[in-house]
């Protein structure tokens, strides 16, 4: 296990061999990862292991096996000095209805310890951070999904930790809030150098938010690597063109003239974030130029030709098994069951 610290460049997390077990499955199966500061993405489909593994780390329930380190202290001894410096959001629902968020946020913070000034001052700073202003004095049993997800996120960074533990918080939310909920947890490490650790079962919305992404199922490990990894540049270009008059089918007439020149290209319409767009491999400055001289022959538009990159959902190929599977042939990747050999909903992409 490295050396663990909080300076920049360096493991915030690490298990080692960290196992836990409950009568009939197994939710953790050797994991040995190492995690550094930004923003991690712990990702998997329900049922892969994440929740248990943040309870581990918080020091709220024992492994059975292994071990793992948090800003540098073990969790089976030093579980109340981690939860001083480490903020979690729970999953799921776990707010009183009857009192406001500011009520319950300033008794979060006087329970992490602050002083009743610096609770209320910390309280109003935090959740205009994120995003509730008047509705803030009204009962939590009246807010959307939205604001209660916000008020959660709000009680985790209200002592000013180091780390937060994030757990499924785009659950429940709209796009809109998704995306509002990403931005919020991107500039938890912006704007306050707070590492997050984020979990979800949505690929896609790690890969945006996240600098580096834990792949987790039943239990294991399959791939723990930076974003920029994960979604490598290609030598595939990516081309897409506008209709004319004379080629209704754009698309087809391109394809048909490369061919005519030797170019072999894909429909790529099926892949994630592509519309109408053909896929050709790139053998240098030739084929771009190649491209655009078909293009402006046929008298097209150019709407873009770019260097595709891969897409974590890559990782995964549903074969019918939901069997969780490499991108590439040198990174193969188990599908491990849980013990009692049930497979829950596969992780999947949120487009
Ligand atoms: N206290 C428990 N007793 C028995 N089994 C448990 C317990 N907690 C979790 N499990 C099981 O361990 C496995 C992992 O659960 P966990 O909640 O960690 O998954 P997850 O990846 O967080 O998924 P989800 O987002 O659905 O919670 C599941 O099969 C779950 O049923």
């Amino acid at each position: 296990m490295a050396h663990v610290t909080t300076v920049e460049g360096v493991t915030v997390i690490a298990t080692e061999s960290l196992s836990k077990r409950f009568p009939r499955v197994t939710a953790l199966d050797r994991l040995s990862v190492d995690v550094g500061p930004g923003v991690t993405g712990l990702v998997g489909a329900n049922g892969a292991g994440k929740s248990t593994l943040i309870k581990i780390l918080l020091g709220l329930s024992p492994a059975t096996e292994g071990r793992a380190e948090v800003l540098g202290l073990d969790v089976a001894t030093k579980g109340a000095a981690i939860r001083e410096r480490v903020g979690y959001m729970p999953e799921h629902d776990c707010l009183p209805p009857d009192v406001s968020a500011t009520e319950f946020v300033v008794h979060m913070a006087r329970m992490s310890g602050l002083p009743p000034t610096a609770a209320r001052e910390r309280t109003a700073d935090t959740l205009r951070h994120v995003g509730l202003y008047e509705e803030r004095y009204r009962p939590i049993g009246g807010y959307s999904t939205g604001m209660k997800q916000r008020v959660k996120l709000a009680q985790a960074l209200v002592h000013d930790p180091q780390l937060v533990f994030l757990d499924e918080p785009t659950n429940g939310l709209d796009p809109v809030g998704r995306d509002e909920m990403l931005g919020l947890i991107r500039r938890i490490h912006t704007d306050f150098g707070i590492s997050v650790l984020v979990t979800s079962h949505l690929l896609g919305e790690l890969e945006r938010t996240c600098d580096h992404v834990v792949v987790v199922d039943g239990g294991k490990l399959l791939r723990s690597s930076s974003t920029t990894d994960f979604t490598q540049t290609t030598t595939t270009l990516a081309v897409e063109v506008t209709d004319s008059d004379e080629h209704p089918d754009g698309t087809g007439a391109v394809r048909d003239a490369l061919h005519a020149r030797g170019v072999r290209t894909e429909d790529g319409s099926g892949l994630p974030g592509a519309g109408h767009v053909l896929l050709l491999t790139a053998q240098g400055e030739e084929t771009y130029d190649l491209v655009r001289d078909v293009i402006a022959d046929l008298g097209l538009g150019l709407v873009r030709m770019e260097q595709r990159r891969h897409h974590i959902a890559e990782v995964f190929r549903d074969d019918g098994a939901n069997t969780p599977a490499s991108a590439s042939p040198s990174t193969p990747l188990s599908a491990p069951r849980n013990d009692d050999g049930q497979r829950k909903e596969a992780a999947g992409h949120d487009g």
